[in-house]
């Protein structure tokens, strides 16, 4: 496996142009949360905010428009229960998310299919929590968008049918080829998944270990996939350095919340950015 560290992540995000403006950064759809878990989805779409999305419209349950509003203003949101309008909006985003604290009820994996039907092949789509538990549950095709799955090793078991034990690199590998899709697998170094080569990202810590930290790499994720044209650098630099603010904060916190991780995510894109113009 390569080895994804500072090295490989130094100078790896492009400066932004002079000339540019919101329009140029991507539009990030994210659908999720329901009445209970409200709070995967905001996370997600402040990690999305934060990571520096052009716009962010967030699709979820009315019972969190309110805080929604109240925590993140930059975002819009819309009812994630109404499929036409959440399919209306669709076509505006360049980059869609759809899974943290979505349910398992009927009505998710009704507004999921619509989702994977909708989607187009110009599109990135990450798929995430409960999104992969739903598609395992009625082994539903990797859609026609530029997908990338962001299991933690439970989701991955019920995608995949790999026992934790299984799930060596070759079975992943071979796995993810039937998916057709990029795989971050989430652990204690998460492995990443590529057609042609896999990556083990050494940064990451125990006090990671929180409710709300796999939908803020989500989110993070699907900021750097709506603004960095290369998928691959999008993705490694965004599994790094989720990891690395909570290295850095670590030092000083026995744990690490999603919430500060979150605000952090300006200044260390800041840090690992290039300072060249192309
Ligand atoms: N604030 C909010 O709103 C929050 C909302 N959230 C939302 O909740 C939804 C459900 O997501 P989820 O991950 O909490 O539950 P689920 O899919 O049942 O997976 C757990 C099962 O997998 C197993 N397992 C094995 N290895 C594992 C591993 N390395 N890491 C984790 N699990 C591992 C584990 O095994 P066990 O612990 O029982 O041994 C258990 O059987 C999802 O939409 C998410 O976005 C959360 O983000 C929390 C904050
Ligand atoms: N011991 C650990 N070491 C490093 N990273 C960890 C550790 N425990 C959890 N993480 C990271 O935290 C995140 C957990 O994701 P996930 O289980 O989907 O959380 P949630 O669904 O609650 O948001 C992943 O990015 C994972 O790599
Ligand atoms: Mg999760």
């Amino acid at each position: 496996m390569k080895e994804l560290n500072q090295n490989i992540v130094q100078g790896i995000l492009p400066k932004r142009k002079n000339e540019s403006y919101k329009g140029n950064y991507g539009h990030v759809l994210l659908i999720g949360g329901n009445q209970e878990l409200g709070g995967a989805i905001i996370l997600a779409a402040s990690a999305a905010v934060y990571s520096g999305a052009g716009l962010v419209t967030v699709a979820t349950h009315p019972s969190n428009h309110t805080a929604l509003h109240a925590r993140l203003p930059e975002a819009m949101v819309i009812d994630g229960y109404d499929t036409a309008k959440v399919i209306h909006h669709m076509k505006k985003a360049t980059t869609v998310v759809i899974g943290p604290g979505l349910g398992l009820d009927d009505q998710s994996q009704l507004i999921l299919k619509a989702v994977l039907a909708a989607c187009t092949p110009q599109q990135r789509l990450v798929i995430d929590g409960d999104a992969i538990t739903l598609m395992a549950s009625e082994n539903l095709k990797t859609p026609v968008a530029q997908t990338v799955y962001t299991p933690h090793l439970g989701e991955w078991q019920r995608l995949s049918h790999l026992t934790i034990e299984e799930q060596t690199k070759d079975l992943n590998a071979h796995f993810r080829k039937q998916l057709g899709a990029e795989v971050v697998l989430k652990k204690h170094h998460s492995e990443i998944y590529f057609e042609e080569e896999v990556w083990k990202n050494e940064a990451g810590t125990p006090a990671m270990a929180t409710g709300g930290m796999g939908d803020t790499l989500t989110g993070m994720l699907a900021g750097f996939l709506a603004q960095f044209p290369n998928r691959k650098t999008a993705i490694l630099a965004a599994v790094y350095l989720h990891s690395r603010i909570s290295d850095d904060l670590a030092k000083t916190h026995y744990v690490t919340l999603p919430s500060q991780i979150i605000q952090r995510i300006p200044c260390v894109m800041k840090d690992y950015a290039t300072k060249f113009d192309f």
